[in-house]
């Protein structure tokens, strides 16, 4: 039997999604931290406004507009004030009004007495009309207060070293109501949902839970792989005898760390049951003693022994059990193992390490992300190919690549990192990217535009 790509990762998906209905719903409370990467079990409704309560976006001195608008009233173009781009250091004197404060010093500079300074984190006193109270970056407006005046444009322009009372004063421009304050709930409102159920979970999300004064999120559990990789071949680093080398027609188990490492980052918890050599036997009774004794596995994922040879201990173990062995039209990871074991989703991956880790990417990571929220999709961007490439006529080809963007405004371009032989772990090791080429296309040419997928 020979599948698509596109059918593949549908019976994957088939496979997974019924096996694990409800399996993933509910949710348990961790740390913020320990919520990092991990998919919000529910929705998450702000208990409170951010900010808070109206505060200064800056240094200056809190004011009532109408005291510092002077005697004909503001220039109109300073009700438009742009608090998004408050250069008080690179004024441009040619836009006088461009943050809501008008620069024209002297035009209408209106003097105020001085009320107490406000810190962050204080309560102030009401401000009375006529004054102006020197106020600090995120401290509470005072009420009476609805606009601030940048410390560097008061004449003079620094904070008088003056007590209460001392009636001392300062010389301020005209100012539009609500410039350089940062109101109530213009962030946040109290109520709003900030996280959806299903986004998985990132710095940005853990921030604002901790700005909303949250300790913990629910997450949703992650699926638990049983991992086994194949081949009497394989050795495991560190379980030769001291001193001695790798023996000849050995290799080391890259495998186990590749897929591990791959199923990590795609979300999974992962059960590593290890090395299981060619003894289709064992290879059974490994698996079984796994599921009966591993506190629950939502998934096996085996690497090697399912293509065409004399020695294929996984196909050869599972005959008889409801586990089919196909060929997807992909290349690398053609070979593909696919059904249930006891009761539990089976996924054979080809062996060569590049067509296991492609096998992860094409087939199980979208499936998670489908089902259970995490991980996010990867980026698929077009770049233009540095070098021209062939592809296996009927395949679906994924070449290891570099992207580069050189600068933001120039057109991207990929190059072919290695060949598409899935043994290259050097080459997979140095790529950032995957090229995608169509089963129909057979040749592109250098520059010809490809789908990439950033990894
Ligand atoms: N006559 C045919 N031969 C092969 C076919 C085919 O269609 N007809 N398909 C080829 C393709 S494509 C692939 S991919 C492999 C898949 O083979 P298996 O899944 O049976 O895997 P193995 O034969 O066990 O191993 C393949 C290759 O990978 C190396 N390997 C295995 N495990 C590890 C490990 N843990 N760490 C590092 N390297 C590993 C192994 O030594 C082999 O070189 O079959 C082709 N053959
Ligand atoms: O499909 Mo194999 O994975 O080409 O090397």
């Amino acid at each position: 039997m020979r599948r698509t790509v596109a059918e593949h990762q549908l019976a994957v998906l088939s496979l997974l999604s019924a096996a694990w209905d409800g399996k993933f719903d509910g949710g348990t409370p961790l740390p913020l931290i320990a919520a990092l990467g991990r998919v919000a079990a529910d929705d998450v409704l702000a208990p409170l406004d951010l900010p808070p309560f109206a505060n200064s976006q800056m240094d200056g001195f809190a004011v009532n507009s109408v005291d510092v608008n002077g005697p004909d009233g503001i220039d109109p173009d300073v009700n438009n004030p742009d608090v998004n781009n408050p250069d008080v250091n690179n004024p441009d004197v040619n836009s006088p009004d461009v943050d809501g404060v008008d620069r024209a010093r002297g035009a209408h500079t209106v003097v105020l007495t001085l009320a107490a300074a406000i810190p962050a984190g204080a309560v102030p006193a009401a401000l009375l009309p006529g004054q102006a109270a020197p106020i600090m970056t995120g401290a509470m407006l005072p009420d009476g207060a609805d606009a601030v005046v940048p410390v560097e444009l008061a004449i003079p322009p620094v904070f008088p070293d003056a007590s209460p009372g001392s009636g001392q004063t300062v010389a301020l421009p005209a100012t539009a109501a609500g410039t350089f304050v940062r109101a109530a709930g213009s962030d946040v409102r109290r109520g709003e949902r900030v996280i959806k159920a299903g986004t998985r979970l990132t710095a940005g999300h853990l921030g604002l839970a901790a700005a909303l004064g949250l300790t913990t999120l629910s997450v949703r559990r992650q699926p638990r792989v049983l991992l086994l990789t194949t081949g009497d071949e394989v050795v495991l680093a560190g379980t030769l005898a001291p001193g001695t080398g790798l023996p000849a027609g050995k290799i080391y188990d890259a495998n186990s760390m590749l897929l591990q490492a791959a199923l990590l980052e795609a979300g999974a918890e992962v059960l590593p049951a290890g090395l299981v050599p060619d003894d289709p036997a064992l290879f059974l009774r490994t698996v079984r003693q796994y599921l009966a004794t591993g506190g629950g596995v939502d998934a096996i994922v085996t690497t090697g022994g399912i293509s065409a040879g004399a020695y294929e201990v996984v196909r050869q173990g599972l005959a008889g059990e409801q586990v089919d062995f196909l060929s997807v039209a992909m290349q690398p990871g053609g070979p593909q193992g696919l059904g249930t074991f006891d009761g539990v989703p089976f996924l054979g991956f080809p062996g060569n390490p590049v067509s296991g880790v492609m096998s992860v990417e094409m087939f199980l990571r979208p499936a998670l992300t489908e089902l259970i929220g995490a991980p996010r999709s990867r980026i698929k961007v077009l770049a233009s190919l540095t070098e021209a490439l062939t592809s296996p006529p009927g395949k679906h080809q994924i070449r290891r690549a570099v992207f580069e963007a050189a600068r933001p405004a120039a057109h991207p371009t990929v190059r072919p990192e290695g060949g598409p032989s899935s043994h290259l772990l050097g080459a997979l090791a140095a790529s950032n990217a995957l090229i995608h080429v169509p089963a129909e296309i057979t040749s592109l040419a250098a520059g010809a535009e490809v789908e990439v997928w950033l990894l």
